[in-house]
This record gives C-alpha cells, structure tokens and sequence, in this order.
C-alpha cells in the first residue's frame, strides 16, 4: 500500500512510492565533503571486512553465502546457486575496486555472515544522460540474521565507500517493490528439458498431456538458422562494440561499454557466458549477437535433482536477420549446452519471441531501481540493462 512506512528508504534519495517525477536527475547533489571517512557502525559481534575474490578461501566464503542464504522464488523451492567463476567474473569487471566487496565476519569466528556488492559501469538514462554509476548487487544477509535491520547498514556503507570514489549514483533490480521502481519487468521461462522441470515441480504436466507429448511440444529446431553463427572471438570485439552501442541508444536505460568491457561480459566462458555471432562474409562486420549466462538454481529438498540448469537471456541484437531467427538459434546453442531452461525478462523487444517461442510467464517481477536519480517510470521495453 501507498503510504507503507519504510523506515529505511523513506531516509534515501530515491523518489516516495507514490511520487510524480517533474524532471529527470540527481535527487541531491553532495561533494566528498559530505561524506563519512569512518565506516558505519556494527552491532558488537561483527566487523567488516573487505573480500579478496583473487583469494579461493575468500572467495569460497561467497559462494557458500550465496548458495546458503541468497535469492529463492516466492515458493522456496529453488535458491540461486551462483558458481565460483561466475562471482569471480561479476565481481571483476575492468576497473572493480577491491574494497566494494563488502563482507560482515562474526568477531569470534570469522564465519562470512553478510555481502554486498558494487562495480562501475556507465549508464545511459533516457537516451541522453551518461551516468558513472556502480552496479549494486549479491546482497545477502544469512538466514539467521535477518530483519535486524542489517541490509541498512551494508547499503549506507557501501555507498559510503561509493561517494568517497565521486560517485553518487547506482543501479540495482530486486524481485520486491522499494521506493521506486523505474520499471517494473515480468520474467518468463522456455523449457528445454520438460521431464526433469516437472520432475523439480518447476512446471507441471498440463491436464491430459503425457510426458511424451509435452517433450514433443517443447522440441527445439536441430539445426541453426543463422548463417554461419558462431562463438564471439576477440577479433570481433571493436565490431561488436560499435553494434552494441547502436542498439542500445535506443533504450532509456542502458550500459554504455569500451571495447575492454565487451569483451569482459561477452567473452565466451564455459559455465558462465555463451556468446554467439553473425558476420558479414564480406566485411567480417558483427551484424547480429545472441548472448545467455549459466545461473543453475538448487533444488531445495528433491529426491532425484539437486540442481536446475538454467540460461539468462543477456544481450541480443538481430540487424541482418529475423530476432525470432536469431533466438530460436539461441534455445536451440542452450538446449545442445545441457539447459534445462532457457529465462529472459520482457526488456529490449523480447516480448516479440517470447509468445512465438513457447515462453510461460514466471511467478513474479523484477523491478528495476535507480539510486539518487529521479526520472518518469518507464515501460519495459525501454529497459536496455541486465543486471546479473
Ligand atoms: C551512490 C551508490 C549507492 C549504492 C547503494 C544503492 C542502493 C542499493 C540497495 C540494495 C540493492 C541490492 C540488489 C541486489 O543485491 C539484488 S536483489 C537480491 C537481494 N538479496 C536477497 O534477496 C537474498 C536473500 N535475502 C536476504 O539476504 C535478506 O532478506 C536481505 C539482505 C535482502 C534483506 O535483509 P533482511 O534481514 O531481510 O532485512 P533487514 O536487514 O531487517 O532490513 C530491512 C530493510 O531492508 C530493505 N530491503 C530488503 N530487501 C532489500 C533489497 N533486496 N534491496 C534493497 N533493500 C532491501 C527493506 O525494504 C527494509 O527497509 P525499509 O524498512 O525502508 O522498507
Ligand atoms: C537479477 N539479479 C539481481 C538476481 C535477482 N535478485 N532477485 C531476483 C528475483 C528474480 C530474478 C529472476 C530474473 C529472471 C528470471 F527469469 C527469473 C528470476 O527469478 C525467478 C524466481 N527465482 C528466484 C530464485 N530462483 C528462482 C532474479 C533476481
């Protein structure tokens, strides 16, 4: 309801739950000044501790974090189960900084209780501002230290250390409405392997439809459609970039990547991103892109799976052929890399292959967030972001 008190974010620049934006921009403007030299206070038994991701012990004490207390679905049933090169690779983008990987240790044991994540990018808003803002991300409280009022202190310390790098700004989605989201997205599925998604009760058999029909109707195409697709290489990084940057000034809130930074996110990694390519013959020019990155969930309490392997729809552009086209080439490189299911939200203009592809609608939304900077809610077409 409207006038819900948040005791937390009604004290944050951010626009109130039931705001009329007039003009799009900073909501308060500060200098370093302004900001605390000493980190936020902690209830006695804690300290804070910064994680060195380089470190496998450090970075160890993340993933079981993570794996243990992190994001489940509304029936908790699956929980993220993000993977040590994937963190490694969210966490190290081109120019991270070490000290915004934000860690609480209890005093007495050094067990890794909560995390919270920023890393820099450059976003554009409403196709005009360029923004440096951070990314904020995999904030975890443990399971047994919840709504004490913990997430507050990780956020303003976090943008503490933020503001002492000049920056005062942020990204962040979350599956809970906060003041305020910029959009609010739907997510949607495509099964791949129907048997073990039933079997996971991720989805159910449809009223007199065997398994064997249900395989039949989720089949996807053996072959590809686009001309010669095929993994990204460095080489095609300075095209890539230029195809990149094209498509997504069409979008009221997107990334604006150097060369470097494509090649960090798109690079194909085994377990961790996919990236496919199509160029001209004639020109080796990059023409069109299909990206997915591999986040399994755990399957909590099933007797026969203990995993879900899943594919997130990343950044996908089609010029020289059909967008349907291009992503039937996408389910069909996921279905081959053993995904279970392939998810995509209804940003960029994915809702035009989401019906023809056979996607079912997911059980909740992702609301899309700015940090002290106010502009018109928009649709989620207009979103031209993904934030892992
Ligand atoms: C310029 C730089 C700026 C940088 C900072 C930008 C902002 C970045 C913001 C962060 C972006 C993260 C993005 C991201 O990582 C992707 S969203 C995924 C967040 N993580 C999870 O859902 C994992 C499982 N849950 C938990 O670990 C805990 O429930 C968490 C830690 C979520 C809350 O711990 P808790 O023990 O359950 O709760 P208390 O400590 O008692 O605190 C309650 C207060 O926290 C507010 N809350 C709850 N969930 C939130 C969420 N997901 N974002 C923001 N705020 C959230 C809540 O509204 C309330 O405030 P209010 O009373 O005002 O309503
Ligand atoms: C984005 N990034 C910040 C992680 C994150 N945080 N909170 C979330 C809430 C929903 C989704 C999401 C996004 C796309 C999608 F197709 C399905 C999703 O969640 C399904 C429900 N679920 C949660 C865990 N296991 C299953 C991601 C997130």
């Amino acid at each position: 309801d409207k006038n819900a008190a948040h005791a937390f974010w009604d004290t944050q620049p951010v626009p109130k739950i039931d705001a009329q934006v007039e003009k799009s921009g900073p909501i308060e403007v500060k200098t370093l000044d302004d900001v605390r030299k000493e980190p936020l206070t902690l209830p006695a038994l804690f300290e804070w501790v910064v994680l060195d991701v380089n470190d496998q012990v450090q970075l160890n004490d993340v993933y079981t974090l993570l794996n243990e207390n992190y994001v489940e679905d509304d029936d908790n049933m699956f929980r993220f189960d993000y993977s040590i090169p994937f963190l490694k690779w969210a966490l190290q983008p081109p120019h991270y900084l070490k000290d915004w990987h934000i860690g609480v240790r209890v005093k007495e044991s050094k067990k890794l209780v909560a995390f919270i994540s920023a890393i820099p990018a450059t976003i554009n808003v409403d196709k005009t501002d360029s923004v440096k803002m951070v990314e904020i991300n995999f904030l975890c409280v443990h399971k047994k230290l919840r709504e004490k009022r913990l997430a507050p202190v990780l956020i303003k310390e976090i943008t503490r250390r933020v503001n002492l790098q000049n920056i005062w700004q942020a990204a962040y989605t979350a599956g809970i409405v906060l003041p305020k989201p910029v959009a609010s997205c739907r997510y949607y599925h495509r099964s791949l392997n129907p048997k073990k998604l039933v079997e996971c009760k991720f989805s159910s058999l449809p009223p007199r439809v065997s398994m064997s029909l249900l395989i039949k109707l989720n089949r996807v195409e053996e072959n590809t459609k686009c001309p010669g697709i095929r993994p990204l290489t460095k080489a095609d990084v300075p095209s890539a970039t230029r195809l990149l940057a094209k498509y997504l000034s069409q979008y009221s809130l997107a990334p604006s990547m150097s060369e470097e930074e494509v090649w960090h996110w798109l690079a194909p990694q085994k377990n961790v991103m996919d990236c496919y390519v199509v160029v001209d013959p004639k020109t080796g020019e990059v023409t069109d892109m299909c990206s997915f990155y591999t986040l399994p969930s755990s399957v909590i309490g099933n007797p026969k799976h203990k995993t879900l392997k899943a594919a997130f729809s990343f950044y996908n552009i089609a010029t020289s052929v059909p967008l349907v086209d291009l992503m039937a080439d996408a389910l069909h490189l996921a279905k081959k890399g053993d995904f279970d299911v392939f998810n995509c939200l209804d940003i960029f203009e994915n809702s035009k292959f989401i019906k023809e592809h056979k996607f079912q609608p997911g059980d909740g939304n992702l609301q899309y967030y700015l940090y002290n900077y106010a502009t018109q809610t928009k649709d989620p077409s207009a979103m031209g972001l993904v934030l892992l």
